[in-house]
């Protein structure tokens, strides 16, 4: 087991609160599925190809991260999976899960409570008040932030702006949760280098709480990063792109035991070295 993960052993009542079926080795159906996928931007001479020939599958549940140097297509990935363009090669198939986003900046609604603001994707989806207030504040209690739904935004850190981002995007991924026939609960949130402008105290504090939140929810993770470190600790596996086009290099499965500190550094080194070839392949 992981050290990250034994440290973060859910109480049952997560599991309750989030109709949860647990995280690594629960995984069945395909929540995510990529059949050669292109992207390219503009037409002619000025033509940009950020994504070639990309297959992948991500399974039910499972936490995947999205590595490469900047500029090789990870958000463009990330765009085509949540609905927001169109790929012009391939396809794209999200199962049943409604994919919710994260970003790196918490994008909250400044005029809004964070109670009201992990409610607002309830609200458009037409659940009534009296029971998206109760999932809102399941939800805020599950990224531990009891007791603060009447703050606004401003008057929050940092890192606790990412916390109410994160109870928002699982309230959009997973709507009222078990008790909400008509809603994927273990949902498919799509994360954007979400920790990025954080200081590195509070991103390696979130990083933990992410593990938790997913162990306990079981909800399907894309994370996009460029930092190695991070995608050794929180991945099951890491799936390497290289630039222009963006296509898919190489993947690590990260063994349930390999977040142990020596196993972790292997891997540390082995993703970094291969990244390195990368981004010098790709600048000669
Ligand atoms: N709307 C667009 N029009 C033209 N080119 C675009 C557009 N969006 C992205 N690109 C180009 O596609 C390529 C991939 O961009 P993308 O933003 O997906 O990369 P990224 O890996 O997320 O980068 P970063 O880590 O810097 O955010 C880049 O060369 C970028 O300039």
């Amino acid at each position: 087991m992981p050290a990250d993960l034994t440290e973060l052993t859910e109480p049952t009542d997560l599991a309750e609160i989030t109709g949860a079926h647990g995280a690594r080795g629960t995984h069945g159906t395909a929540a995510v599925q990529l059949h050669g996928v292109g992207k390219t931007f503009g037409h002619g001479p000025a033509a940009v190809n950020a994504l070639k020939g990309i297959d992948l599958t991500v399974a039910d549940g499972e936490f995947v991260c999205l590595l490469g140097a900047s500029g090789c297509g990870k958000s463009t990935l990330l765009n085509l999976l949540a609905g927001l363009d169109d790929a012009t090669a391939g396809t794209v198939s999200v199962g049943a899960a409604r994919p919710s986003f994260m970003f790196q900046e918490a994008a909250l609604m400044p005029w809004l409570t964070a109670q009201r603001n992990v409610e607002l994707p309830l609200r458009l989806a037409g659940h009534g008040r009296a029971a998206r207030a109760r999932r809102a504040e399941e939800l805020l209690s599950l990224v531990r932030l009891e007791g603060v739904g009447a703050k606004r935004p401003h008057e929050l850190s940092g890192g606790m702006r990412q916390r109410v981002s994160l109870a928002r995007a699982l309230a959009a991924a997973t709507g009222l949760g078990a008790g909400d026939p008509g809603s994927d609960t273990t949902g498919l949130l799509l994360m954007d280098e979400p920790f990025a402008a954080l200081d590195a105290i509070t991103r390696d504090v979130l990083q933990g709480e992410l593990l938790r939140v997913w162990r306990a929810t079981g909800t399907t993770i894309v994370f996009v990063t460029h930092d190695v470190r991070e995608a050794v600790r929180l991945a099951e596996r890491v799936v390497l792109l290289s630039s222009r086009p963006g296509t898919v290099v190489r993947e690590w499965e990260i063994p349930a035991d390999g977040h142990g500190a020596e196993q972790q550094a292997q891997l540390h080194d082995d993703i970094t070295g291969r990244l390195r070839q990368v981004i010098t392949s790709h600048a000669a």
